[in-house]
């Protein structure tokens, strides 16, 4: 049984019921309906995972770091060097990146591992104690001319990112967040969503880094021909898996494994930005079910991020303009994930706190407040 057919079969549906008695809850506590906006979604939809009302209010996040590299780099759509994959591994495992300091913040433990570093990047860092060595092949194929991997070796990266998950679940976390590094990510993450969507790739492709103008039309010019070459070797969104074999990358399929692992636990998984909102689309296409476990950590200023999320009918917690990846965006909405969650278990209801409840009396349904 492949990794993929394991974690299908542990994936099940919701219990609708279970969603309902969460929102009948909700509309019982000491507020007017619908007054915490998207926190009581974000409450309900927790509930129905849980499988009871309340859920659980995570305690335990971790964030993974998947690390890869991109053969479609030579093609110049990213400014930085592949090296910087590399020397922003050392940073994360010395605890001074970005994702680390919000990770303190949010009190979420940063796992970092390598599914796909190249030679250059690895070349960088030497022997990096605490790095999770799991690497399927060093970087991609540049997706313009040839596929990014072989199926076998996107399986791999999928199953080294749901075992990831799974260690990270037997070691008592509950919450989990997707996170990524690899110097031109954003090229195979626009890839996917055009091919997974339909969409013209100059509107799901983005400025990544930040890229200038110039580059910005070099990506999109790149992304067509990763998209019109993997149509021409018969690849289509009917075929997920193909699809992330030829224009993804190694961290994006370790960030399907370690979505669908999640969902399969029964376990929320926060996405954050456009690298995490692609491979999500992937699992998504794969165990249409996987959707549940789903939340989208933030709004990111890539295009095709919205995009993603659109299909994914997901709707970001926070939305700050970030646009930077590492998992972010995901670990700055722990907190707001946890407070939907708590206000479920805590508030009291108007029968218990004794408070007169006017809005059933003035017909107010979820959403009208
Ligand atoms: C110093 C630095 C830290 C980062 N942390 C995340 N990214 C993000 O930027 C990269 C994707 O953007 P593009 O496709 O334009 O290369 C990825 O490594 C992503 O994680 C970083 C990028 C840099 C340069
Ligand atoms: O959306 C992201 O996660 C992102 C955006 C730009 C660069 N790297 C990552």
């Amino acid at each position: 049984m492949s990794v993929l057919d394991r974690l299908a079969s542990s994936i099940q549906p919701v219990d609708p019921a279970v969603a309902r008695a969460a929102r009948e809850h909700q509309d019982r506590l000491t507020k007017p309906r619908g007054s915490l906006g998207q926190l009581e979604d974000v409450s309900v939809r927790l509930a129905a995972l849980a499988g009871r009302v309340p859920a659980p209010v995570p305690a335990s996040p971790a964030v993974a770091v998947f690390v890869g590299d991109h053969g479609v780099h030579a093609q110049g759509v990213s400014p930085w060097p592949r090296e910087v994959t590399g020397q922003m591994v050392a940073n994360f495992l010395a605890g001074g990146a970005v994702v680390n300091a919000l990770a303190r913040q949010a009190g979420a433990v940063v796992a970092v591992v390598d599914v796909g570093m190249s030679i250059e990047a690895s070349a960088v860092i030497g022997a990096m104690p605490g790095l999770d060595r799991r690497r399927v092949r060093a970087g991609t194929g540049d997706i313009t001319v040839e596929a990014a991997m072989t199926r076998d070796e996107a399986l791999a990266a999928v199953a080294a990112g749901a075992a990831v998950a799974d260690g990270l679940l037997r070691d008592g976390h509950d919450l989990l967040v997707t996170g990524d590094m690899g110097i031109a990510n954003t090229t195979p993450s626009a890839a996917l969503i055009a091919t997974l969507l339909g969409a013209d790739p100059a509107v799901v492709t983005g400025r990544g880094t930040g890229v200038d103008d110039a580059t910005l039309a070099r990506k999109v010019d790149v992304v067509r021909r990763a998209v019109a070459r993997a149509a021409g070797d018969g690849v289509g969104a009917g075929d997920p898996l193909g699809v992330l074999a030829s224009v993804g990358g190694l961290e994006h399929a370790a960030t399907v494994g370690f979505v669908l692992a999640a969902a399969a636990a029964r376990v929320p998984v926060l996405l954050d930005g456009v690298i995490a909102c692609s491979s999500a689309l992937v699992a998504a296409a794969l165990v249409p079910d996987a959707r549940a476990a789903m939340f989208a950590g933030h709004r990111s200023v890539e295009p095709g991020a919205s995009a993603a999320l659109a299909a994914l009918g997901l709707v970001p917690l926070l939305d700050l303009g970030m646009r930077l990846g590492e998992g972010s965006g995901g670990v700055l909405a722990v907190g707001v994930l946890q407070a939907a969650a708590r206000v479920l278990a805590e508030v009291a209801t108007f029968d218990s706190a004794g408070v007169t409840d006017k809005n059933a009396a003035d017909g107010l349904g979820a959403g009208d407040a």
